[in-house]
């Protein structure tokens, strides 16, 4: 069957129930990456089947990583690493990244910390998203060439490589997170061929932070020994650093500490998707309902469960339960926030947003920019149509939301995953709101639609 062209989501009462959603994308690329390079084989449970695990999956499976997928999908066997270091010159592979940042920098960061001879090549959108700041870490450590081949440093990214050389590297972590997290699970694998870099400094801004510490709790679990030194002043532990210019003033804001234990093979267990589960209790913000997302707590790896706080803000419920958290919808107000930790949940927000007694600021987020889409601009765009007064910011939106109701309107998705998941939300409250290209979903989360179909008992429209 075709892809269907829209849907559109038929609006009703009160959203009740409870969801599991699907394994974490994050958890499961950090956790397929670590397994990959661990001595020994590894079991992934509960993780995520959609284009950006799959992606990593068969880039890996490329490499020569015998992965076994059983428990219709969701458990993941890795055998562990099995073949002997590559040099520059070795077999050259090409490995296809579709539009999953994760992917794209993460393997970025660890086959040239393996080394050997690849390409990284993705779909049109990958090769407008930002990568340069990586790459501009890499070429002082990294022996051989490294480069970003689209104009402004961008994908595809080619790698010869005969490993790092190197006691300190430096980074920038303004425009995403994803090159930091991909420099430190790199390090051990680093140590593989050379020896592992004992320190990772962030020079100015780092954004979407809650990933960071991700990832270093992730690469503990695979025996990992990482430390995240957050400061002002950072102490600079006097490693040489032959990649950081003379007179450069930038202050370092992050200082990762590293010991280069190799990656153990382990039984690791994936959390639902938190980032997935926003759209589930935003309904309930929406319809004044009730839902509980299964999986989930306060203490969650995944930061964007913070997402709730948020709604706690506006006017919602929060319950804990022992493994669970629970949104019940009540009059919600518009609110003024930082979401640079949780940027994921923007549209979400946005959503709930229209729903709110007066304006609702974000801020922090410029590094929406450069995702799946503009998730400043498009959205700004989309949201107008549904009748919002929106004003676009450098860092963020202000939305004004409509006086008189949602507006019937046909949205663009851009291909971003989370701006269908978000429309959906709208179309819960109101008529005519049109979802084109709602199959972009399968990005992260390929059973979206059908999901919210059960959960709310009744049938989207479809056309195809
Ligand atoms: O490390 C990760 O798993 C992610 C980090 C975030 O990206 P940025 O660091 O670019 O904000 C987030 O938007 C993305 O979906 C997943
Ligand atoms: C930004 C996202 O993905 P990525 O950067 O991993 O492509 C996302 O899933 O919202």
């Amino acid at each position: 069957m075709s892809d269907p062209a829209s849907v559109r989501v038929i609006p009703g009462g009160p959203v009740n129930g409870e969801i599991r959603p699907p394994g974490s994308k994050s958890l499961t690329n950090r956790a397929l990456l670590c397994a990959a390079f661990a001595d020994g084989p590894s079991t992934l449970t509960g993780a995520l089947r959609s284009e950006d695990t799959e992606v990593m999956i068969e880039a890996l499976r490329q490499i020569g990583i015998p992965i076994e997928i059983s428990e219709g999908g969701l458990t993941l066997s890795l055998g562990g690493r099995v073949s002997q270091p590559q040099d520059r010159n070795s077999e050259h592979h090409e490995l296809f990244i579709a539009n999953s940042g994760t992917t794209v920098r993460f393997l970025t960061a660890a086959l040239s910390a393996a080394g050997g001879n690849y390409r990284l090549v993705g779909v049109e959108r990958m090769h407008q998203r930002p990568i340069e700041d990586l790459i501009t870490a890499l070429i002082p450590i990294q022996e051989g060439n490294i480069a970003a081949e689209s104009p402004s440093g961008c994908p595809p990214v080619l790698i010869q490589s005969d490993g790092w050389n190197c006691e300190s590297i430096c980074v920038a972590g303004s425009v995403s997170s994803q090159y930091l997290s991909g420099l430190m699970m790199a390090a051990p694998i680093a140590a593989i061929r050379t020896r592992s870099p004992r320190e990772i400094l962030v020079r100015g801004e780092l954004v979407s932070m809650p990933y960071v510490k991700m990832t270093a709790e992730v690469m503990r679990r695979f025996g990992g020994a990482i430390e995240i030194i957050e400061c002002d002043n950072v102490p600079e532990n006097n490693v040489p650093k032959s990649n950081v210019p003379e007179n450069d003033a930038t202050a370092t804001t992050v200082r990762v500490q590293v010991d280069a234990n190799e990656y153990q093979g382990i039984q690791y267990a994936i959390e639902p998707d938190a980032s997935a589960a926003s759209y589930f209790w935003a309904a309930a913000a929406i319809t004044q309902g009730r839902i509980t997302v299964n999986g989930l707590t306060p203490g969650a790896m995944q930061g964007d469960v913070g997402f709730c706080e948020v709604l706690r803000q506006m006017g919602c419920e929060v319950e804990t339960g022992h493994d669970s958290l629970t949104i019940v919808g009540r009059p919600l107000h518009g609110i003024d926030v930082d979401m640079n930790a949780i940027s994921d949940t923007v549209q979400t927000l946005a959503m709930v947003a229209l729903c709110a007694q007066g304006p609702t600021r974000v801020r922090g987020v410029a590094h929406n920019r450069f995702k799946e889409t503009d998730r400043i601009g498009d959205l700004a765009v989309e949201l107008r149509k549904l009748g919002a007064i929106v004003t676009e910011h450098s860092d963020g939106m202000t939305i004004q939301p409509p006086s008189d109701g949602i507006r019937p309107a046909v949205l663009e998705t851009y291909n971003d995953h989370r701006m269908a998941m978000s429309f959906s939300l709208a179309g819960l409250v109101a008529d005519g709101v049109e979802i084109l290209n709602p199959g972009c979903t399968v990005k992260t989360y390929p059973e979206y639609f059908a999901d919210l179909e059960k959960l709310i008992g009744r049938a989207h429209h479809w056309r195809t």
